[in-house]
């Protein structure tokens, strides 16, 4: 500590009137509404809020100073691993995001060579083709729920794009994997954290097991032969002095990498598919420019898209996919002055920040040209738009997101126009990753 550091201030105990349910604490409270929840927080303790949850004292780190200092990590105090483990640790072990430190650096420099530019590149011709067949089937002018589209789509995708279509797979066997991936990611909701049948976890240890053997059953012929499928190159990716995977990182990355690929983007597209819908002007200008290109644009295509770019980033902001990080303090801890012991799990609001005023103008309301050239509100804070997270856990497959993102919306705006009511607010299911609990319903009419 130097001399004009203040000393830490301790962390302020929870109020009596605010301590929720016995032991579910105030799980319930988030579920409902999670803005309307931490708003209250802030008002109550400021950045640094103390909460109970499933048993255990809990700190939310609120704003973009609370939560960028824990994402940049300098003292290294928030590990990954025992946080995200509670939610999900069972089902997703091992992936990238739940690896910590220099292990987590040693395995991240492998797994970048899987997303450089011409890989990307790469990915992105494969795109097309597989948006294509999933959408073949897609009704002009009659309703149907599009968020289970788009979930069905964004995972006919990853099946291609990141296992080569699973070549020799049955639809049949195909979709007992995609329940499964449902079924894992389903499990962050539940209550009964144990492998106890007819339970959310229950389910989703058996599911876990689907995957594995799957993907196991197809490792040898990914190891024998190159493809441009992300199992390939997992398989075959080395770093300049020879580190490579070995067959147990292969699957447990390739389950994560499933997840944190497909509910993201189908929030996304989704999200997208409403504004539009409820801003004709939007869609139109976005339309605009998708019919300017072929129906097969290249990557540097697809990254000129300006206004569908403009219209991601609000979406993102608006309906962040991933609404909170969680971290586990491994060692004592000061954020913004207030001290966190060791083993406590926090939670880092990022969907908050997305909202706050003092970094947003209006910040409930639909206006994209916030990220414009001129305005960039997103610079008004290091930490003020941050769906992606940051530091070094930041999301390694942002460009690829952005890229799939825009690929289905440049086909869906070619092909389609809709509209929303302007009313219309998704009735948003906050028990795991944000998504509508209608289906989204949408009428899409073919141009
Ligand atoms: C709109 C889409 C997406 C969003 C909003 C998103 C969001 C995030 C966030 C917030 C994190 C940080 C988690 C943390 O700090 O604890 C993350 C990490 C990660 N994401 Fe994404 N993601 C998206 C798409 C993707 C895609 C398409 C892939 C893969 C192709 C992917 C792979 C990963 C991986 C591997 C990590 C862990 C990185 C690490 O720990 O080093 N994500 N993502």
């Amino acid at each position: 500590m130097t001399a004009e550091t203040p000393p830490a201030r301790l962390l302020p105990a929870l109020r009596r009137d605010d301590r929720g349910l016995p032991w579910i604490g105030q799980l319930l409270e988030y579920q409902h509404d999670p803005i309307g929840h931490y708003r209250r927080k802030w008002q109550l303790y400021g950045p640094v809020a103390p909460s109970r949850l499933l048993g255990r004292d809990t700190v939310i780190l609120l704003g973009p100073d609370a939560c960028g200092e824990a994402l940049q990590n300098r003292d290294k105090a928030f590990a990954n691993e025992p946080a995200w483990s509670q939610l999900v640790g069972p089902f997703f072990h091992r992936g990238l995001m739940l690896i910590d430190f220099d292990e987590h650096h040693d395995h991240r420099r492998i797994m970048q060579e899987a997303f450089t530019r011409p890989r990307l590149a790469g990915y992105t011709r494969n795109l097309h083709p597989a948006i294509e067949r999933g959408m073949a089937g897609w009704e002009s002018g009659r309703q149907f729920r599009a968020y289970w589209r788009l979930k069905q789509l964004t995972l006919d995708i990853a099946a291609d794009l990141f296992m080569g279509g699973a070549r020799q797979t049955s639809p049949a066997e195909m979709d007992r994997v995609n329940r499964a991936f449902i079924t894992c990611v389903q499990a962050a909701a539940g209550i009964v954290r144990a492998d106890v049948p007819f339970t959310r976890w229950g389910r989703a240890y058996r599911a876990r097991k689907v995957l594995e053997e799957f993907l196991r059953g197809y490792l040898p012929a990914k190891r024998a032969e190159v493809s441009d499928d992300i199992f390939s190159v997992l398989c075959h990716i080395e770093t300049d002095d020879g580190a490579r995977f070995s067959d147990d990182d292969v699957v447990n990355h390739m389950i994560f990498l499933m997840m944190a690929a497909h509910d993201t983007s189908t929030i996304t597209t989704s999200a997208i598919l409403q504004y539009l819908g409820q801003h004709p002007a939007w869609q139109d200008r976005c339309r605009a420019e998708a019919l300017a290109l072929g129906p097969a644009p290249e990557m540097a295509e697809l990254e000129s898209l300006v206004s569908i770019d403009l219209v991601m980033r609000e979406a993102l902001r608006l309906r962040a996919p991933v609404p909170v990080l969680v971290r586990y303090t491994v060692k004592d801890t000061v954020v913004q002055g207030v001290r966190i012991p060791a083993d406590t799990f926090c939670t880092l609001g990022i969907q908050f920040t997305h909202l706050m005023e003092d970094y947003w103008t209006e910040p409930a309301a639909f206006d994209p040209e916030r990220f414009a050239p001129g305005r960039r509100e997103d610079r008004s804070h290091r930490f003020a738009w941050e769906p992606f997270g940051g530091g070094v856990h930041k999301c390694i497959g942002l460009y690829f997101a952005g890229l799939e993102v825009k690929a289905i919306m440049h086909r869906l705006l070619r092909a389609y126009h809709w509209r929303v009511d302007p009313g219309y607010v998704a009735p948003i299911d906050h028990h795991s990753l944000p998504f509508p609990k209608d289906g989204q319903p949408i009428v899409l009419v073919r141009n």
